[in-house]
This record gives C-alpha cells, sequence and structure tokens, in this order.
C-alpha cells in the first residue's frame, strides 16, 4: 500500500470539562478507516464523555477533534451532517414501541433522507439481515427480547449508512445470555469493515474485537494497544484493572 491514510477519528490533546471539574485531561487518539477501538477503564474515567464528544453530543473547551472530516472545534459544525456519518448506539435502546421494528429502522431515512417506501423496505431487509433479524421485520419492539431490541437500535443507526459506528455500553443493561446475541452482531460488523468505537465493560469481547484497546483512567489515555496488551499490563492501574478477568 503506498500513502497514508487519513485517520477517521483524530483527537489531538482534547480537553474538556464539566464546570470546574475536567473529566478529559488532553486525549490524543486516532481510529483509521475500518478499525475497531475499544474504551475500557473504571468508571468515571471518561469513557463516554470521550465517545459522545465525536459525534458533537457534548462540546470540548480546547484541543482538537477531526471525525470524518469534520472539525468538531469549528463553532459551525454542522451537527446533523456529522450525525448521518456517525451512528451511535446507547445502552437504552429506545425504539417506538407502536411501530413495527421495520417502522423504527427506516424512520431517520425516511425523515431526513426522503427515502421512499419501496427503498425503504429494501433498506430495512439488508440493515435487519446484517444484525440477524430479517425474520422480524413485522414485529413490534414488545415481542422481542432485549437483545433483540438492541440488535433493531444497532440497525437503525446503520440504516443511514453511516461511516462510522459508536457503541456506548450497549449490553449493560442485558442478561448474560443476550449479551453474547449483540457482541456477535458487532464483531459481524466488525469483519465486515465497518470503523467503530466502542466502550465496554467485556474484556474478552475488547481483547478479541478490537484492533486498538484504549484503557482510560482520570481523564487520560493510560495505556493503548493491541488486545493482546490486556494480557500483559504494562501499568500498575491496568494491571489492578483487568485483575484476574480474562
Ligand atoms: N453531564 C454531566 N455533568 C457533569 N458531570 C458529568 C456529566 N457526565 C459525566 N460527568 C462526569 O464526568 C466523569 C466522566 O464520566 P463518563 O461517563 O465519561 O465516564 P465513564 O468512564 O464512561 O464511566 P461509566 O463507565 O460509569 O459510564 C465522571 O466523573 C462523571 O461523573
Amino acid at each position: 500500500m503506498s500513502g497514508a491514510t487519513h485517520p477517521m477519528v483524530r483527537f489531538h490533546n482534547l480537553h474538556k470539562s464539566y464546570g470546574r471539574v475536567e473529566v478529559l485531561k488532553g486525549i490524543d487518539l486516532e481510529v483509521a478507516p475500518g478499525q475497531v477501538v475499544a474504551l475500557i477503564g473504571r468508571s468515571g474515567s471518561g469513557k463516554s464523555t470521550a465517545l459522545r464528544c465525536v459525534n458533537g453530543l457534548e462540546r470540548f473547551q480546547a484541543g482538537e477533534l477531526h471525525v470524518c472530516g469534520h472539525d468538531l472545534a469549528a463553532e459551525k459544525v454542522d451537527l446533523r451532517k456529522l450525525r448521518q456519518d456517525v451512528g451511535i448506539v446507547f445502552q437504552s435502546y429506545n425504539l417506538f414501541p407502536h411501530l413495527t421494528v421495520e417502522q423504527n429502522v427506516t424512520l431517520a431515512p425516511r425523515k431526513v433522507k426522503g427515502v421512499g417506501s419501496a427503498e425503504a423496505r429494501e433498506l430495512a431487509r439488508e440493515v435487519l439481515a446484517q444484525v440477524g433479524l430479517s425474520d422480524k421485520v413485522q414485529s413490534y419492539p414488545e415481542e422481542l427480547s432485549g437483545g433483540q431490541q438492541q440488535r433493531v437500535a444497532i440497525a437503525r443507526s446503520l440504516a443511514m449508512h453511516p461511516r462510522l459506528m459508536l457503541f456506548d455500553e450497549v449490553t449493560s443493561a442485558l442478561d448474560p445470555e443476550l449479551t453474547g446475541e449483540v457482541l456477535r452482531a458487532i464483531e459481524r460488523l466488525a469483519s465486515n469493515g465497518m470503523t467503530m468505537m466502542l466502550v465496554t465493560h467485556e474484556m474478552a469481547f475488547a481483547r478479541s474485537v478490537a484492533d486498538q484497546v484504549v484503557f482510560m483512567h482520570q481523564g487520560r489515555v493510560w495505556e493503548t494497544g493491541p488486545g493482546d496488551m490486556l494480557l500483559d499490563p504494562q501499568t500498575a492501574e491496568l494491571r489492578q484493572f483487568v485483575g484476574n478477568g480474562l
């Protein structure tokens, strides 16, 4: 390969405070196209805040952040355009109970992109297949398990054809037996080349799916490396965090 690829996400010395409390203390981080980056760390270390900065849910006070060609430090970021490029899935899936799976998944493309009925149906089929829910097109959310609902939420995000996907502790609300199916759906997306950043407490998953694991501690990137760094931590903090969990 020749020539350097531009990173899809680039944090440079990013600082973020809530009031007088600084929660991100100079974050440097890059995500290359097709890469999967897992953010791990203790509660309160700043993982979710860092992720939320990426699609403009949080603003920051200093430093740089470029995402899919958008300069997020600029006064006038076009958040609408940014969020077409960057999908986010949260712990709570918030599907509309009165809409079918297909209607939930195609609502945003219909509204934002003016996608018509036939195209919407095709789109729903495409993204539901990606999360293994082809047979649930006409179901209502209440007829689905938590894991299936979360996969619908992922499909809903995919329906906008994002260039980057963010996952914020998407399995935290699920029973262990439902967690696996959601993680497998994310793994499938990763192997199909989707660029993604995910905050997760699932260490074994982070190790297996991530090209780069980022251990955050007290608002800083404390240690970063490939998944296997979790087997051989270089800092006492990561060693303690990982414990005997792997
Ligand atoms: N909206 C907010 N207003 C004030 N403080 C906040 C806000 N959101 C987060 N914080 C604080 O910022 C710090 C970082 O929070 P963040 O949610 O990013 O951590 P985290 O590593 O994702 O933790 P968790 O694993 O518990 O979600 C915490 O001390 C938290 O209390």
